[in-house]
């Protein structure tokens, strides 16, 4: 006998547990399935603990810059409480009972288990069936993607979910991998000790990004240590003797440590989207405007192929909400989506780069500033590469993208985020006071670099 609700939301990523709970605060009968951890895989395997190990090496490398420009120091990292505070403060031992707790105290019923939809408006957790009268919510994130490389199935090589897990520095690592969390991941454990290679196939690092932001972290990479090898693709991997063998286009490389971080695959296998219309083996849930994916479907999340990021989930669960409870509101725009690499110097980006704004054939005009040039990146001194991009549509006379890496070049963005999203007129952009000395006094010296300035 199917339990009647108004809606089921099946994963519990960051934005699933909003819209759980948001649904449940405005009067509907909410059932929330998580096979796992309520909040996804961010609080636990992602952003909080990486950026809380970004953090800590952030603090081992300032603490390096103090001689010659503030005395003496004497560095000694140590990952003890790194792992501790990712264990005690992020993650509590991997245990979302507060989560929890917080979720069921919104009136929401947490069920435990694997969601499936068994017809249209139904979902079976083993062997409940629950009948939603407004709809389903999908909200089931992605995992690690493993390539298809000889050996590496049964060898202990760690991903994300591992690497957060370490309750020490390895002595050497190869990352598998130079997106975002291989470069963010490669950088942090090389500031507390381990000997780091990156291995890449494409031909350079952050490859969605600005070719001058893979450009850039390859620069201080190499000055920091931490081997780049970029246009090399692994044939086979081998495990013995407590070391990873890494044989790619000729070179051979050993290490302690093997972190596989090759991209992410959806969460659909299994899932049931064949009574609801939708293909399980697509790379993404196609959704329109107002989050819906089929006649009482919604999807939100890593899954709707709109940017895998944390602010990208919690804003279309905003938005699915609305439309669940019938309210108006702007459909979904992506044109502003911000991303933040924390590496360091730290790449924040938004909207298009140049060569997508290109693809699109926009006309576009484009200037580039050195932050190293401008007077707080010269008084900085110690860390302070950088540079301001931004990709101007001439026609509009607006930016369409930009990109600010640098010291806090995930801050510095916020101001380049507005502007792309409301569309702000470069006019207006050049007539701005930009305080002095700051990093985002670069910005006016980006929008004066776009010509006709
Ligand atoms: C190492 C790393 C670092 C990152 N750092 C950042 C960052 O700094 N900033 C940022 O914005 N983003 C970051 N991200 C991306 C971010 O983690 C995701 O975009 C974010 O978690 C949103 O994902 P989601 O809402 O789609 O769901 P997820 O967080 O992936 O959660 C989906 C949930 O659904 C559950 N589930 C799946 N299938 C079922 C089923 N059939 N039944 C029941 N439950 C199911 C899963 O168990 C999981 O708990 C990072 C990612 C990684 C890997
Ligand atoms: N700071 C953040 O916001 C943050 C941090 C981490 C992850 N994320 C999100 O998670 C997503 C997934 O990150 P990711 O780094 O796993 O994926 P990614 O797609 O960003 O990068 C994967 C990289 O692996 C390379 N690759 C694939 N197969 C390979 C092989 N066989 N050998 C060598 N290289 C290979 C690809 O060319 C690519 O450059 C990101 O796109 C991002 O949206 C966000």
């Amino acid at each position: 006998m199917a339990e009647e609700v108004d809606v089921v939301v099946i994963g519990l990523g960051p934005g699933g547990e909003d819209a759980a709970g948001r649904l449940a605060g405005a009067g509907l009968s909410v059932v929330a399935v998580e096979s796992r951890l309520v909040g996804g895989e961010c609080p636990y395997y992602a952003c909080v603990p990486t950026k809380m190990m970004v953090r800590a090496a952030g603090l081992v490398a300032d603490g390096e810059r103090v001689p010659g420009m503030a005395g003496e120091a004497d560095v000694r990292p140590d990952w003890t409480p790194v792992a501790a505070r990712i264990r005690d403060e992020a993650t509590d031992s991997w245990d979302d009972t507060v989560a929890a707790d917080r979720l069921t105290g919104k009136g929401v019923e947490l069920v435990r288990g694997r969601g499936r939809i068994t017809a249209p408006r139904e979902v079976t957790v083993d062997g409940r069936t629950f009948r939603a009268r407004r709809g389903i919510l999908l909200n089931t994130g992605t995992s690690p993607a493993s390539p298809p490389i000889e050996g590496l199935d049964g060898t202990p090589y760690w991903t994300n979910r591992e690497a957060v897990q370490a309750t020490e520095a390895p002595a050497s690592m190869i990352v598998l991998g130079g997106g975002v969390v291989g470069v963010e991941l490669a950088q942090a454990f090389s500031r507390f000790g381990t000997r780091v290679t990156v291995v890449e196939a494409s031909e350079r690092l952050l490859v969605n990004e600005e070719p001058e932001s893979g450009e850039l972290v390859r620069r201080v990479f190499e000055r920091e240590g931490i081997g780049v090898r970029t246009g090399l693709r692994a044939d086979r991997v081998a495990h013995a003797n407590g070391e990873f063998t890494l044989h790619a286009g000729g070179a051979e490389l050993v290490a302690d440590r093997l972190l596989v971080a090759t991209g992410r695959r959806p969460n659909l296998k299994g899932l049931g989207l064949e009574h609801v219309g939708l293909d399980e083996d697509a790379r993404s849930v196609p959704v329109d405007g107002n989050l819906r994916a089929a006649d009482g479907v919604w999807a939100i999340g890593d899954i709707t192929g709109k940017g895998q990021f944390t602010h990208v989930s919690m804003y279309q669960a905003a938005i699915a909400v609305r439309d669940v409870l019938g309210e108006e509101g702007s459909p979904a725009a992506y044109r502003a989506v911000p991303r933040v690499t924390f590496t360091e110097p730290e790449i924040g980006a938004v909207g298009m780069t140049e060569a997508q704004a290109r693809e699109q054939n926009l006309p576009v005009r484009t200037s580039v500033v050195d932050l190293r040039e401008s007077a707080r990146g010269w008084i900085h001194k110690s860390g302070n590469d950088g540079f301001i991009k931004l990709v101007e549509n001439v026609e509009w006379g607006v930016l369409v993208g930009a990109t600010t890496a640098g010291p806090s070049g995930g801050e510095i963005l916020g101001a380049l985020a507005v502007a792309v999203h409301t569309e702000a007129k470069v006019t207006a952009l050049r007539e701005m006071i930009y305080a002095y000395p700051t990093f985002h006094r670069a910005i006016g010296t980006a929008v004066d670099g776009l010509a006709g300035g």
